[in-house]
């Protein structure tokens, strides 16, 4: 007797080739299963001119349609990249009942052809456009090169890279153009998965551009009633991804963030030791909110709080108002 999984999924290239991982690990681990990947376009998805806010945000923009459909019946679970689910609200009615083994958390550096990493550094970035809808890469791109211009740019990961290689314009919410992009900056994560990795030029350390919280890891939202999914679920839940998730995500969560909020978040674990980093940048890159520390990986969110409450020690809640859509 095979079980059906109906996973939920948005689907584009990144989020088929996360979710796809999803169904052959839970073959592996329960041969009885029988995944089925179900694929919904969301508002998110389908604009890709507008920035996000007008559709509620990275959460609202692309979370909240295929939660609406578990929550209705329709679904068993759902793929989620973890960095995309907000932290400051809860879904009453559904829980993070896996999150796989993470993927690399960086950021990296993709150039156009004939332009290399030396030529950036040189010039600081004078000249070139480096394309990013993200608050903290753009943060962390103006103090990598202080010259360079910044630039709107969103749209999948394998279209990003299609508008780079066309040298391709990106138009904006108001009907004006910009760009071509010289430069982009995407996680890694991302990037392997749409199968652009020989064109990463530079992956970025997470001195020269801390990631963001959750960056890497795919998470698998469940109904909380979903019972015997939660039973399979838990076989494919991987524990240190699982702490590093509680530890970044209860900084966003005591930080209150927003969906445009330029924090960031990265947990490394060491035998039984976690090193929390995270930061709060201000929009133009100017002011930089760090904070670090270590103690026992399975108290995730102790440490997770401690971080929160040194940033907001150290004056994050005023950056992180300024850039609080109205
Ligand atoms: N916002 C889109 C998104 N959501 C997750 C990833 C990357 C993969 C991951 O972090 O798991 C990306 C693309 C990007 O940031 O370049």
């Amino acid at each position: 007797m095979k079980f059906p999984v109906r996973i939920g999924t948005r689907k584009s290239v990144m989020a088929l080739a996360q979710t796809e991982d999803i169904a052959k690990q839970l073959s592996a681990a329960a041969s009885e299963l029988d995944p089925q990947i179900i694929k919904f376009e969301t508002v998110g998805d389908s604009d890709q001119i507008s920035k996000l806010l007008p559709h509620g945000g990275k959460g609202g923009a692309f979370v909240a349609e295929i939660r609406a459909a578990m929550l209705r019946g329709e679904l068993h679970c759902a793929m989620h990249s973890l960095k995309d689910m907000p932290a400051n609200e809860e879904t009453p009615g559904l829980i993070v009942a896996a999150t796989l083994a993470r993927d690399p958390a960086c950021d990296s550096l993709v150039l156009r052809k004939g332009l290399t990493l030396e030529e950036l550094k040189k010039s600081r970035g004078k000249g070139y456009t480096i394309g990013t809808n993200a608050v903290r890469r753009a943060a962390y791109a103006k103090r990598l090169f202080p010259e360079v211009e910044v630039i709107h740019f969103r749209g999948a990961a394998d279209s990003r890279m299609r508008k780079l290689d066309n040298r391709e314009k990106q138009r904006m919410p108001d009907g004006s153009e910009v760009g071509p992009a010289d430069a982009l900056i995407m996680a890694r994560a991302g990037i392997e998965r749409v199968g652009f990795v020989d064109r990463i030029a530079h992956d970025f350390t997470p001195e020269e551009m801390l990631p963001a919280a959750g960056q890497g890891i795919v998470a698998v939202e469940c109904p909380v009633h979903e019972w015997k999914t939660r039973q399979y679920l838990a076989l494919i839940d991987n524990h240190q991804s699982r702490l590093c998730c509680d530890a970044e995500r209860e900084v966003l969560w005591v930080l209150n963030g927003h969906c445009n909020s330029p924090i960031a978040a990265h947990s490394v674990i060491t035998g039984d030791e976690m090193t929390l980093r995270a930061s709060v940048l201000d929009l133009e890159g100017g002011m930089f909110i760090e904070a670090a520390r270590t103690g026992p990986a399975n108290r995730p969110r102790e440490l997770g709080r401690t971080v929160g409450l040194e940033l907001l020690d150290k004056g994050a809640a005023a950056v992180i108002e300024k850039t609080r859509p109205e």
